[in-house]
């Protein structure tokens, strides 16, 4: 068993154009609650977890707000035009020895146990994210909006976040794939491109993405639902 310094890197910069809401989504509040506050708050309340760095837009006047702001564990970066550039900012606050959990601000509802299983994975040195199957027939479209054909769902899987890796490792394959102009929408992305490998931990379904106005009262009955 390896003796890991766990840390959570939030990447929390992003200005939600598809919530299209007032201020961005991960300050929309839930039962008076921020969305940030839920993702954040179960890093802070994991004893193993040392340190989460949240990156913030540089126009930011939301998070100081927060309550989390003022808590011990919490340092915050500025981020950046991209995700990647985000965490990679948040990245560099961390030393290379850490192993680091990148999670999104905008995802409220991951569960303590979902959370344990990729810490579980990190004591023993193995990269990790939490997915699901992708459970509806999948299809192919062509360029007219009509089917080209169904594809094969059985080895397709949604990922989600936490994404857990070696902070160091993580840190130069994010800076290899960028400055190679690889499309990088989550670690993992990166990670594969560099040949490096990455497990599938299936996660619970409703760790939903708060990314379209629809999914907010969404978010809002699974919260009420969890006991935290
Ligand atoms: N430059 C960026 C872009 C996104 N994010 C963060 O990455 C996570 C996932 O991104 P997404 O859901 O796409 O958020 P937004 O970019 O805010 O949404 P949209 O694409 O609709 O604008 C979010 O927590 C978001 O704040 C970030 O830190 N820096
Ligand atoms: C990292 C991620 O949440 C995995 O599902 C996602 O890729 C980031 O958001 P986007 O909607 O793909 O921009």
């Amino acid at each position: 068993m390896i003796k890991q310094r766990f840390s959570a890197v939030i990447p929390a910069a992003g200005i939600g154009q598809r919530m299209a809401a007032d201020s961005p989504k991960q300050y929309l509040p839930i039962n008076g609650k921020a969305i940030l506050s839920y993702s954040v708050e179960l890093f802070l309340d994991e004893p193993s977890i040392a340190q989460v760095v949240i990156a913030l837009h540089p126009d930011d006047h939301w998070f100081n707000q927060l309550a989390i702001s003022k808590h011990p564990k919490v340092t915050t970066v500025i981020g950046g035009a991209e995700r990647v550039d985000s965490v990679l900012a948040a990245l560099a606050q961390l030393s290379d020895d850490d192993w680091v959990l990148v999670h999104d601000a905008a995802r409220p509802c991951l569960t303590p146990t979902d959370l344990h299983k990729l810490l579980t994975l990190a004591q023993k040195g193995e990269s990790a994210i939490l997915a699901c199957p992708v459970r509806d027939t999948m299809k192919w479209a062509g360029a007219t909006g009509l089917i080209e054909h169904t594809v094969d769902r059985r080895a397709l899987w949604h990922a989600m976040t936490p994404q857990s890796f070696n902070c160091g490792l993580l840190r130069q394959v994010l800076k290899d794939a960028v400055n190679a102009n690889v499309h990088v929408t989550d670690e993992a992305s990166a990670m594969e491109w560099a040949g490096f490998a990455v497990r599938l931990v299936r996660g619970r379904y409703d760790n939903l993405k708060v990314t379209h106005p629809e999914d907010l009262p969404l978010a809002e009955f699974l919260i009420a639902r969890q006991t935290r």
